[in-house]
């Protein structure tokens, strides 16, 4: 099942009525990946494996996001919403629970995924995106990264940094996504 992607306001309100879903196309033009595993099934494991391997994705743990379970709760919830991008790739396979993770589209909308387990997804170095729990308030994440991870949060605005510039180059560009998504 792909996840429910739709526009929601700058506080994450939902400002459609009925909600517009849209299609997956949506987000590889903004050069998000999208997978779904079943962190219940051994093939998923073997696929996990797999997307690892042919990305590099040395790095590997775990964040469980609730209050008892994460150190510094509120400050840290409170960053991972307020906009911002990374020079890197941010890689995330919800293995329990769910979440929402906002994006940015070339309008500059707010695009919410609604992350469930089973769902991984990639968002690419230089998008502008923030993250959520939804009311469930629980998410058990696996966080990838390539080589010596960076966890680095560039608030926006970052229209000088390089990982900026080449993403915005790739959105731009037409094909530059389309390509690297498959
Ligand atoms: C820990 S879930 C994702 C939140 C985020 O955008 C980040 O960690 O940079
Ligand atoms: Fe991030």
């Amino acid at each position: 099942m792909a996840p429910q992607v739709w526009i929601v306001g700058e506080n994450g309100e939902d400002i459609q009525e009925p909600k517009e879903f849209l299609p997956l196309s949506k987000l590889e033009d903004i050069g998000v990946l999208y997978w779904h595993l079943d962190p219940k099934k051994s093939e998923s494991e073997e696929e996990l494996a797999k997307i690892r391997k042919e990305r590099g994705y040395s790095y590997m743990d775990l964040i469980e996001i609730c209050p008892d379970k994460l150190e510094n709760y509120e400050e840290k919830v409170k960053n991972f919403f307020r906009e911002h991008m990374h020079a890197d790739e941010e890689i995330r396979y919800c293995l329990e629970g769910s979440g929402y993770f906002d994006v940015r589209d070339k309008d500059d909308r707010w695009i919410r995924i609604w992350i469930r387990e089973g769902d991984m997804i990639i968002l690419p170095a230089g998008i502008y995106h923030r993250f959520t729990v939804d009311s469930a308030n629980y998410a058990k994440l696996m966080r990838l990264f390539i080589g010596e991870p960076v966890w680095a949060a560039l608030n926006r605005p970052q229209e000088d940094h390089p990982a900026r510039q080449e993403y915005v180059k790739n959105v731009s560009g037409g094909t530059g996504f389309a390509l690297a998504a498959h």
